[in-house]
């Protein structure tokens, strides 16, 4: 028995690595809670990633991708776009020569833009306020994302709740970076990994002792009770 009804867990820098490979040491723990559980991938990655992450791994095929812009509902569902994708495009065109922005996976991404971390979020943010005032610069460890103020992991399990109708407050999440501060803040139990930045640490309920797949594992144990 777990002490909530469903999780939602990070996937950069929580179940992998920084540099992006899995940690196996929690895959078993995570097939095994999905048995009981729906357990479902919430990342600042790509849809495609996502799903593809989430299917290799063997949890829920409901994901949220691109810091909750994107909602893909099972592999075959309805995907549900967010955020104003185009905007964040256009601010990424004048701020890239600029700036010397590098864009990842410009082609798969419909709602946020994400960027290699080589420039200083500060700096960043104060010129995209200057651009667009609707728009913000969240850092998810692995890459700098320029993305609609309004979209949030957070915002996206609210419904994702909804469609699977597990209450938030019925919810634990699991994460490692700022991307996922709305996210915990707005579940039951809020899990920041070891290896989680100091404003994650500050949002949670519970910080495990254990980085990255070890801290899942702990986080597991946790919600076994
Ligand atoms: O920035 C990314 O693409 C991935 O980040 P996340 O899985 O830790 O949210
Ligand atoms: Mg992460």
């Amino acid at each position: 028995m777990t002490r909530c009804r469903a999780v939602a867990i990070d996937l950069d820098g929580t179940i992998a690595f920084k540099d992006s490979r899995v940690d196996p040491v929690c895959i078993e723990p995570l097939r095994s809670l999905v048995r009981e559980v729906p357990v479902i991938i919430a990342t600042g990655n790509t849809v495609c990633y996502a799903m593809t992450a989430a299917i290799l791994i063997g949890v829920d095929r409901t994901v949220i991708a691109e810091n909750g812009g994107v909602i893909k509902v099972g592999r075959d569902g309805v995907e549900i776009v967010n955020g104003n994708g185009e905007e964040c495009r256009r601010a990424y065109e004048i701020l890239k020569d600029e700036m010397k922005l590098e864009a990842l996976d410009w082609d798969l991404r419909k709602s946020d833009v994400a960027l290699r971390r080589n420039v200083s979020i500060d700096q960043l943010s104060r010129r995209l306020a200057e651009i667009n005032p609707l728009l913000e610069v969240v850092d998810s460890g692995l890459a700098l994302h320029i993305k609609d103020r309004r979209i949030n992991k957070g915002e996206a399990l609210k419904v994702v709740s909804d469609i699977i109708e597990v209450d938030l407050t019925d919810f634990a999440a699991i994460g490692d970076s700022d991307n996922d501060i709305e996210m915990l803040e707005e579940v039951g139990i809020g899990i920041a990994v070891g290896n989680a930045s100091d404003r994650l640490k500050a949002v949670a309920d519970v910080v495990v002792e254990g980085e990255y797949g070890k801290g899942v594992v702990e986080a597991i144990e946790i919600l076994r009770g």
